[in-house]
């Protein structure tokens, strides 16, 4: 097993990565923040407390979207879907997705489906923490990385946080 960030660069990296979505979002009352059930959400609500932070108070829309019933894999297999909870309009708004690792892309075009039923934002980009390079199915990019990294289809990427493991690290498995 490889380590690929510690607690300390992880904290390091989601402040830049909320600084880097305001440094491009100056009016805190066009973004909606989105997180992916269910693992995006532990990185979702560290960015809107790091953003809430920079705002001093300006309120942000926040909201938790689940992609169950829209993968591509939905008939195929069983899913145990999450809560969706997005309690105000997307129309016309700049949505910034997030989850915690981008791969084939198919968890983020499965989020563009789930995300229109609530309205057509006026644009959506993506705030991943890892990015697999070289391993899309799909022409998806993020417009805010973490940290890219480049593995083989046989390695797995572990995204772990206090809330459901010991401490906050990213490791990579083989197999
Ligand atoms: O870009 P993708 O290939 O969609 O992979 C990224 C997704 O994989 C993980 O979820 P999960 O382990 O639930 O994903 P999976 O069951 O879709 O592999 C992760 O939390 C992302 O949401
Ligand atoms: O390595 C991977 C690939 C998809 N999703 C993960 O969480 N890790």
């Amino acid at each position: 097993m490889k380590l690929i960030l510690k607690p300390e660069e992880i904290a390091i990296t989601i402040r830049r990565l909320a600084h880097q979505i305001v440094e491009n979002h100056d009016d805190f009352s066009k973004i909606a923040i989105i997180g992916l059930q269910p693992r995006g959400i532990f990185l979702s609500n560290r960015i809107y407390t790091e953003i809430q932070k920079i705002s001093k108070g300006q309120p942000i829309d926040y909201g938790k979207l689940d992609i169950t019933f829209y993968r591509d894999d939905v008939r195929n297999e069983l899913h145990a879907a999450n809560e969706t909870d997005i309690p105000f309009s997307i129309e016309g708004k700049d949505v910034i997705l997030i989850d915690d690792v981008l791969y084939t892309g198919r968890t983020t075009r499965a989020a563009f489906d789930a995300l229109l039923d609530y309205g057509r934002p006026k644009k959506v980009e993506l705030c991943v923490l890892i990015d697999r390079r070289f391993t899309r199915e799909f022409p998806i990019q993020a417009d805010y990385v973490g940290k890219y990294i480049d593995s083989f289809e046989t390695q797995k990427v572990l995204v772990r946080w206090t809330e459901n493991s010991d401490k906050d690290h990213v490791t990579m498995t083989e197999g």
